[in-house]
């Protein structure tokens, strides 16, 4: 069976650029694709490139969509190569669209929302809270580390006397924290922050910080399976397994802890999927701040993917994009 295919580039502007240790990132941009089929169904997909993550370039996705035919077979779409992740993504994403899964089911999942860096985190996490947030992402990394870890620490104590005095919670139903260093820690300021991490974990009831995500840089795999034996906090690879290859190797280098993924960007879902169901990996789902249909998509696969009941990183939308 042949597809006919069509694509669209766009470009969007969010509402708060996201900081992060790589810089400032202002506008997302990507393509919007769809395949037809001989009954005339339609299956919508997305290619949302992350390239300062290790996909390939808006450019060269672009290419890759003007070489093809206005017809394509389903062996093209499960044949890109693998140097274009977002590429397979999108396409396998409209084809799966049009030959879905009848048994996923979004309702299950729950999500993280993200923070904003700096002190607007003093007011903006009690906003995500009580819109029923529990598992909150914040970006460290970003600023001075002494600022960054008294501003955490205002930010636990005002959340410990908040859950005291609402008695919201009981401690079987806490809040869960995540620190995302984006690669930008130097291994003695990881070391900090996982004592901080640690103690907390330690002495407070009401909070849990669930990981730190990607400490170091993708370079220094060694020493951040040193900072796994080392403190009780779990750590987080993100940039470290962006695609399947790097997951594969990761995982053989013996990386026991949490998995990042980001769908959009990690390439086949098909290869994805075949990777979890022989490798029962701890896993967490991620934005790469796509569209609706890219998360759609990506969400479909974390709801069949995900093995730990752990929220995935899609409460993105309402803080940093316009509508
Ligand atoms: O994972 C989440 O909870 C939110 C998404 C997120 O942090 C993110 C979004 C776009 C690009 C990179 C990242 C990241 O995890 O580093
Ligand atoms: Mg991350």
């Amino acid at each position: 069976m042949n597809y006919q295919f069509q694509f669209e580039p766009y470009q969007r502007a969010f509402k708060t650029p996201l900081k992060t240790a790589h810089g400032i990132w202002k506008t997302r941009t990507g393509i919007i694709l769809n395949l037809t089929d001989e009954k005339g169904y339609i299956g919508w997909g997305e290619i949302a490139p992350l390239s300062w993550f290790g996909s390939e370039t808006l450019e060269d996705a672009i290419a890759f969509c003007q070489q093809l035919p206005s017809f394509i077979s389903i062996e093209t779409i499960f044949t890109i190569p693998d140097n274009l992740p977002a590429c397979q993504f999108g396409f396998e994403s409209a084809f799966n669209q049009l030959n879905p899964n009848p048994s996923v089911d979004l309702s299950q999942l729950h999500y993280s929302g993200l923070l904003p860096t700096g002190k607007t985190v003093l007011t903006a996490w009690k906003t995500l809270f009580q819109q029923g947030y529990h598992t909150l992402k914040w970006k460290i990394g970003v600023d001075d580390i002494t600022e960054e870890i008294n501003i955490f620490q205002q930010l636990i104590n005002q959340e410990t006397r908040f859950l005291q005095e609402t008695g919201f919670l009981s401690p079987s139903q806490k809040i869960y924290f995540r620190l995302d260093a984006n690669g930008g820690l130097t291994f003695e300021q990881a070391q900090r922050w996982l004592e901080i991490c640690d103690l907390i974990n330690i002495n407070q009831e009401l909070i849990e910080i669930e990981f730190l995500e990607q400490p170091l840089s993708i370079s220094k795999f060694d020493l951040m399976l040193e900072l796994c034996d080392r403190y009780s906090t779990p750590l987080a690879l993100d940039e470290s397994v962006a695609n399947l290859q790097q997951l594969n190797s990761c995982y053989q280098q013996g990386w026991s802890d949490i998995f990042v993924i980001k769908p959009a960007i990690f390439g086949s879902p098909k290869k994805l999927k075949n990777f979890c169901q022989n490798n029962q990996i701890d896993s967490v789902f991620s934005s790469v701040f796509e569209t609706d249909i890219g998360q759609q998509s990506a969400l479909k696969l974390a709801s069949e993917l995900l093995l730990y009941d752990r929220a995935v990183g899609f409460g993105i939308n309402h803080w940093f994009i316009e509508y």
